[in-house]
C-alpha cells in the first residue's frame, strides 16, 4: 500500500512513479489523487482567475506522461461539454464545489445534411464534487461538462490527464454536432502565458 500523500510535491512524486508503469493502475492514481488534501498555501501560486471563463493553469508535465494541471471557476463558469482525446482525465477538488453532468456519445449523425438527423446528447448523471473528491472519466465512459454552480465562490480543481493532450472534441447538446477545440494554458508553471492571438480552445 503506497504510504500516504502529505503535501502537493509529494503527490507529484507519487504520480511520477505511478505513471513510470504501463499500463496505467488507475485504482492507484485515484487512492493518490485522493490521499491528498488541499492546502491552498501548496497551490495558490498557480491558481489564476478570469473574470469571463475557466482558466487551465500548467503544473507539471509528468515526465511527458501526464498534464497537471490547477483549472480556476469564477461564479458560474462552466466547460463545454467536451471528451478527453482517449486519454485518462482524473479531476481533484481542491476548493468550492463543481457539478460533473455527464452524457452519452451522440449516436454517429450526418449533421451536414439536416440538423433533423441529429438528436440532442443525453445526460445520463449529474453529481455534485465537494472538497477533496476525486472523480475519473474515459471517453469509454462518456462525454461531461464540468460548471461551478455558485453566483458567489470560485472553485479550483486540480486535473490529471495521461497521455497529455492539446486538442480535444467538444459537444453541442442540441444537436450532438461534434467540433474540435484546442485546449490552451492561461499558465505554466505560475507564470501568465502572453500570447499574441487567442487560439482557439476547449474554452468558449
Ligand atoms: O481540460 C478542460 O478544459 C476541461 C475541464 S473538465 S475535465
Ligand atoms: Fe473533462
Amino acid at each position: 500500500m503506497a504510504k500516504p500523500v502529505g503535501t502537493l510535491d509529494e503527490l507529484k512524486a507519487e504520480l511520477y512513479l505511478a505513471f513510470e508503469q504501463d499500463p496505467v493502475d488507475v485504482d492507484h492514481v485515484m487512492h493518490l489523487m485522493e490521499s491528498y488534501k488541499s492546502n491552498p498555501a501548496e497551490w495558490k501560486q498557480y491558481a489564476i482567475f478570469d473574470r469571463y471563463k475557466y482558466t487551465r493553469n500548467l503544473v507539471d508535465e509528468g515526465n511527458g506522461k501526464f498534464n497537471l494541471m490547477l483549472l480556476c471557476w469564477g461564479e458560474g463558469h462552466a466547460s463545454p461539454i467536451h471528451d478527453h482525446a482517449d486519454s485518462h482525465c482524473f479531476m481533484k477538488m481542491l476548493q468550492g464545489s463543481l457539478r460533473e453532468v455527464r452524457f452519452d456519445w451522440p449516436k454517429e449523425c450526418d449533421c451536414e445534411a439536416t440538423d433533423a438527423t441529429c438528436e440532442q446528447l443525453k445526460e445520463k448523471s449529474s453529481t455534485l464534487l465537494e472538497l477533496n473528491k476525486v472523480c475519473y472519466i474515459n471517453d469509454s465512459m462518456g462525454l461531461h461538462r464540468v460548471e461551478n454552480p455558485s453566483h458567489l465562490d470560485g472553485a479550483v480543481s486540480l486535473h490529471l490527464y495521461s497521455p497529455p493532450y492539446d486538442t480535444c472534441h467538444m459537444f453541442d447538446q442540441r444537436t450532438g454536432k461534434k467540433s474540435e477545440a484546442k485546449v490552451t494554458f492561461w499558465s505554466r508553471f505560475g507564470e501568465k502565458v502572453t500570447s499574441v492571438t487567442t487560439p482557439e480552445s476547449c474554452v468558449p
